[in-house]
């Protein structure tokens, strides 16, 4: 007790120096009157003090996080004190915070105990000894809380969780939070790899892969500000509500402009077209609205989601592709009026010779502009006014019907083409009907000539697009970040590689949570056969930080029931309630739901999700809060935004979102087929304190009942 007030003490009093510090910093800039004038230099100089005038701002909140207490070898023992932002001391000297992304911060977060100590900077590696590592609690720049969780002179564990299972018992609000001060070791090697990598992270539910990625990108950028810029770097994720509900980790590590979209989106963008190609109203509830043994009834291969996701398919294209050049210039001479002739073989000869360095669709364009330019130099040749007259008119025509007999270059065009190749159509295009099997042919066919397009189809029109024209500068990124890639496809990643300097990617996701089983991926070797070996680094994430011990080894009960899976999330020591089961059939269902929301809710829980089977179901379900008064909202897959507060939305809308609790309905053999187990577990491992799961008469087989509290409760109060 002694020495935490002892310590207290003194965080207290090199705060108060701190703030003094800052402060007199601020006061500094603030003294410079703002520059509104039009001089370039002082313009950027302003934009300089304005950042610096924000950044401190933000630290005389909260300055700091850490302290660590570290002794280069042959020099003494100093403390640091890491913040979200380093602040500089005027006069010159150490720092007055260190930047959490600097390398002497890494310390803090790998240093796992032992005598010895060190970390890679600049000029080499350097070796210590590491004293003290402390995590310092301030909230508007009042010191909350000091806990150590390493004190050489302490005879307790190396490390401790202690502060981590603090930070993790906390309640959480509508968004995702930084998570800087508690960072883990396994998590920081990945924050901190190269950046001409393409990561590949498993990792199991909750072990922090988003929130790992959003911190990975402020460190690239910190780390490599000369190379890479915020604007080139983009994060793709399954949808925009996900997007909103991650959007605050970034801005608060003062991070911002990052571009944050679905894959369907940008591509859509990329290719001019006016909407992202849908797979028409309700597709997702067509999926997963029907009992597990519908869909499975389709093999893989014959799935046209996967097989336009294989590298397979891409081949395909190549082979499509391949003799492209050669059915281009149309097989004979240009003649814009009788007598003046450009011959076929010339025309090849500027396409094939001279600009045969330009991508296909450019090369065209090079062409067609060079026969009208050739055009206008014969007209001038014209003998009379009349004639030349008379010429133009001709040659406007000729030159019309000549450009049509070029195939069209567009991804759209090409694609259609693919599928309308038939033996003996005069298209110029091979026959790649045999290699795509009949029923994908034939379905995709039939709506392409309706002139529509799905989802499905993006990857293989982007690379399309990449073959035929050049991928300009301001399409190009600096970093990837791909989020629940266990949906993406090995050719949407192949695609994308095409747009990335250096393969330099994050690609996270979890095959345990692979529940869109018409796409994606089944294993990460699908995804690093794309990438030389030595371009590529892999790395597992198994600690699971979102729930408690209970929720998670129930969840991980279901997955070695369900699926056999051996990619089990180990869990913080954090114990809570245990799960509850509660029978709610019949005309008890709603009522046990009420009750187990009020039961929920009576703590200091300030987010809840009610998880139904279907779409329908939560709609429902919402419909009867509403007209009890309860204030829910309802997630459907088309809002953009997460309000927070308590949900009611289908489980497969839930991934990758968490709650304080979590009620899920109707678990049971007619909900939950013997291939849902995935499905079940994505709803169980999105709880952080308290799962509940409602039942009818028969449980599905692979729930546990010997760790679960059975439930029987009654008087239902709504909150
Ligand atoms: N080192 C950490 N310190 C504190 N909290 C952490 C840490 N790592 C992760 N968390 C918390 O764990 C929760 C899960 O994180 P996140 O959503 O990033 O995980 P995930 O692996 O993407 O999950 P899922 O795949 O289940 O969607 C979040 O509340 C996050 O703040």
């Amino acid at each position: 007790m002694e020495d935490f007030q002892s310590a207290y003490q003194e965080e207290k009093a090199r705060l108060d120096r701190t703030l003094e510090d800052i402060e007199r910093q601020l006061l500094a800039l603030r003294s410079i009157p703002v520059y509104t004038g039009h001089d370039f230099t002082e313009q950027l100089l302003e934009e300089s003090r304005q950042l610096q005038r924000d950044q401190l701002e933000r630290s005389f909140r909260e300055p700091y996080f850490g302290r660590l207490d570290f002794s280069e070898k042959g020099k003494p023992r100093t403390p640091y004190y890491i913040g979200k932002m380093g602040v500089g001391d005027p006069e010159g000297k150490e720092p007055i915070v260190i930047d959490w992304r600097a390398p002497l911060a890494s310390l803090f977060y790998s240093f796992t105990g032992g005598d010895s100590a060190s970390y890679e900077a600049p000029e080499g590696l350097i070796e210590g000894l590491v004293y003290l590592k402390r995590n310092v609690v301030i909230r508007k720049g009042i010191l909350e809380r000091v806990a150590d969780t390493y004190n050489q002179d302490s005879e307790g564990p190396a490390v401790s969780d202690e502060f981590l299972v603090y930070r993790l018992g906390e309640n959480k609000d509508n968004r995702l939070r930084d998570i800087v001060s508690t960072i883990q070791a396994e998590q920081d090697l990945i924050i901190r790899a190269a950046k001409n990598t393409a990561l590949i992270i498993q990792g199991v539910a909750g072990s922090g892969k988003t929130t790992v990625a959003l911190h990975r990108l402020a460190y690239l950028l910190y780390q490599y500000k000369e190379q890479i810029t915020a604007e080139r770097m983009i994060i793709f994720a399954p949808n925009l509500m996900f997007i909103d509900y991650i959007s605050e980790v970034l801005p608060e590590l003062g991070v911002g402009d990052i571009q944050q979209s679905t894959f369907s989106d940008w591509g859509a963008k990329i290719l001019g077209l006016e909407s992202p190609p849908s797979d028409g109203p309700g597709a997702l509830t067509r999926w997963f609205d029907v009992s597990d043994t519908e869909r499975q009834v389709v093999g893989d291969d014959k799935l046209s989601g996967r097989f336009k996701g294989s590298m397979e398919f891409k081949a395909i294209l190549d082979t499509f592709l391949e003799n492209i050049e050669s059915c281009c210039v149309p097989s004979l001479d240009f003649e814009p009026w009788e007598g003046t002739r450009l011959s076929h073989a010339e025309i090849l000869q500027w396409f094939e010779g001279e600009y045969r360095h330009y991508p296909v669709a450019r090369r065209k364009e090079r062409v067609l502009s060079r026969i009208h330019r050739w055009i206008e130099m014969e007209l001038k040749k014209s003998p009379s006014l009349a004639v030349l007259k008379e010429r133009k008119k001709k040659a406007q025509l000729r030159e019309k019907a000549y450009a049509k007999k070029w195939p069209e270059l567009e991804p759209v065009a090409i694609y259609q083409e693919l599928f309308q190749a038939k033996k003996g159509a005069n298209t110029g295009f091979p026959d790649m009907s045999e290699s795509i099997p009949a029923s994908i042919f034939k379905e995709s066919q039939a709506y392409l000539k309706k002139k529509m397009l799905k989802e499905e189809d993006l990857a293989a029109l982007l690379y399309l697009f990449t073959c035929i024209n050049e991928i300009e500068g301001n399409m190009t990124f600096d970093h990837v970040v791909i989020d629940e890639a266990q949906d993406f496809s090995p050719f949407q990643v192949a695609v994308l590689d095409r747009f990335v300097k250096g393969h330099s990617f994050t690609i996270l996701g979890d095959l345990s949570q692979g529940i869109h089983y018409y796409k994606g991926v089944r294993s990460w070797d699908e995804m690093s056969r794309l990438f030389q070996p030595e371009e590529t680094g892999y790395f597992a994430l198994t600690r699971s930080y979102r729930s408690t011990m209970e929720i998670i080894e129930f969840a991980n009960e279901i997955l070695k029931r369900g699926v056999g899976a051996d990619l089990l999330a180990v869990p913080v020591f954090r114990s809570g309630d245990p799960v509850r089961l509660q029978s709610a059939a019949g005309d008890q269902r709603e009522a046990s739901i009420s009750q187990a929301l009020a039961t929920a809710l009576s703590g200091s829980y300030r987010t809840a999700a009610l998880l139904t089977r279907t779409l329908q179901e939560a709609k429902q379900l919402y419909e009867y809060l509403i007209g009890e008064g309860v204030e829910a909202h309802l997630i459907d897959g088309d809002k953009g935004q997460y309000a927070g507060g308590i949900s009611v939305l289908p489980v497969y809308l839930s991934k990758g979102l968490e709650f304080d609790a979590v009620i899920m309905t109707d678990v049971d053999t007619s909900h939950y087929g013997p291939n849902d187990a995935k499905l079940l577990y994505v709803g169980c491992t999105r709880a952080l304190h308290e799962l509940w799961l409602l039942h009818g008469d028969s449980l599905p087989t692979y729930i546990a009942t010997d760790n679960s509290e059975i439930v029987i409760t009654s008087h239902p109060t709504l909150p």
